[in-house]
């Protein structure tokens, strides 16, 4: 999947050289198909020596990956007095700062610096998109820390150049309730990339979140680092086949029309389950119930309670969409899907400027087969205009992929965890956590 090219050497203006001393050894990427799985140009192979990550507690492959290991933290947790207490040094013409997700003003910097720096697929032809009102929603869950929301300016033009976040979670680890942070929207500015500037970030970020006692992470990335706890793989389920055809997201199939794939790909007009309908806020205590003990059978899962899935998936349009089965006649809600949107932007398109894309968020299917359940989320995706719906390998989902008529991406999506060790390898079916 990916290639290390070892010819590149050391970098210039290397800035975690500056600060700890450490050389910058860089690698190049392949092309590939479609996925947009946060793999950035720079792919990394499992033999490459980490630099960075080789000081850091997660598992490394030199512990060799099919040993078996220890359950639990891997660094005991520091006295909070023992923890620095000034953020890390950036390069002399660069300063932190907090990225207030509540100002308008600031907001629309994080939006430019994702919108043209964050994750494309590797071909360059598709960026993700993140919208304004997505990231606020991202990233201010119950008990969020606005100083988790860390960005690097640059000290003359005040430029935003960088961004990291992190949001509190407690997670279930094979049934132990590990209070830990998600760190996501990790980007640096296209001129600053390969100048060992993520390391300082990510050590700044893991600094603001052990200030909070917290001493656990969990986070994905489409490049493979020491160690993913587990590799899932990204299906597409066309829903607008033509445009995903004229924009090269998908081709036409051998020996297939696009008058065939369009008939291929259609959907009903109408839900088909009795009682399916927009999930509301008097349906919290069900949907709550019904994800806690659907989840807990998972091996790594969110621990939600009423407050979390008030925030995290009571719809807000173009950000997240939730449905509930309520039975017609006792009115108990037995079932539960969602999906949230992530446009990408088309980056070379004469016709289309942006990709609509619904991702599969969670479910429960108690009563409904799941496949149905699962059609129907697809209906009213198509109804409301999206034009792929992607889906994890992830819990139960591999039962309607191929059914569906999903199709297997290119891209994988690798999940770690930070100063935490588990005692085995995750199989995609046995995570039950879906970060954005
Ligand atoms: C307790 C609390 C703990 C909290 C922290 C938990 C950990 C959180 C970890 C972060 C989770 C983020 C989750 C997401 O947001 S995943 C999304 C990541 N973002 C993108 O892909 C957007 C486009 N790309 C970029 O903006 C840059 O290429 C990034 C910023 C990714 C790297 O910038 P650049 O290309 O200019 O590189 P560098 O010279 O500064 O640094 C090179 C070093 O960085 C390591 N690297 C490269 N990519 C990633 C990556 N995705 N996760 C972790 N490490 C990564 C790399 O292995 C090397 O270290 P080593 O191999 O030598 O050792």
């Amino acid at each position: 999947m990916v290639e290390f090219n070892p010819g590149i050497g050391r970098t210039e203006g290397n800035v975690e050289e500056s600060i700890s001393g450490e050389g910058g050894l860089m690698s190049m990427g392949q092309g590939g198909t479609k996925t947009l799985t946060r793999r950035p140009r720079t792919a990394l192979t499992l033999d490459k020596w980490h630099m960075f990550w080789e000081t850091q507690p997660v598992r490394h492959y030199k512990d060799g990956e099919n040993q078996e290991q220890m359950e639990g933290a891997i660094d005991v947790p520091q006295p909070i007095s023992d923890i620095k207490q000034e953020p890390y040094n950036l390069p002399s013409n660069y300063e932190w700062c907090v990225c207030d997700v509540t100002n308008d003003r600031i907001m629309k910097e994080v939006y430019a610096l994702l919108s043209n720096n964050y994750v494309e697929d590797d071909d360059n032809m598709f960026r993700f998109d993140y919208s304004v009102q997505f990231l606020r929603w991202a990233l201010q869950p119950p008990g969020y820390f606005p100083d988790w929301h860390i960005g690097v300016r640059a000290k003359a033009s005040k430029k935003l150049v960088a961004f990291i976040t992190g949001i509190p979670a407690r997670v279930h680890v094979r049934g132990k309730l590990v209070f830990m942070a998600e760190i996501n929207f990790l980007c640096i500015h296209k001129k600053l990339r390969a100048k060992r500037l993520a390391p300082v970030m990510i050590k700044e970020v893991t600094r603001r979140v052990h200030l909070e006692n917290i001493w656990q992470a969990t986070y994905t990335a489409g490049v493979v680092l020491p160690v993913p706890i587990a590799t899932c793989q990204y299906w597409h389920r066309s829903l607008n086949p033509k445009k995903l055809i004229d924009v090269g997201f998908s081709r036409l199939a051998p020996r297939m029309t696009m008058s065939r794939t369009v008939k291929l790909y259609h959907l009903p007009k109408e839900t088909l389950t009795p009682g399916f309908r927009a999930m509301e806020k008097q349906d919290v205590p069900a949907v709550t119930q019904l994800l806690q003990g659907y989840l807990s059978q998972f091996v790594i899962a969110p621990d939600f309670s009423e407050a979390v899935v008030e925030y995290l998936l009571l719809p807000i349009k173009n950000v997240v969409n939730s449905y509930v089965i309520e039975n017609p006649e006792s009115h108990i809600i037995t079932d539960f899907c969602s999906f949230y949107t992530l446009p990408s932007t088309i980056i070379d398109s004469m016709n289309h400027t942006q990709l609509k894309a619904a991702y599969l968020y969670y479910n429960v299917a108690t009563v409904t087969p799941l496949v149905q359940l699962m059609n129907d989320i697809l209906i009213m995706a198509k109804l409301s205009n999206y034009d792929v719906f992607n889906a994890l390998d992830i819990m139960h989902n591999e039962s309607f992929l191929k059914n569906l008529k999903f199709g297997p991406g290119d891209g994988h999506l690798h999940y770690y965890l930070y100063n935490y060790s588990l005692s085995a390898p995750v199989k995609p079916l046995e995570l039950g956590l879906v970060l954005l």
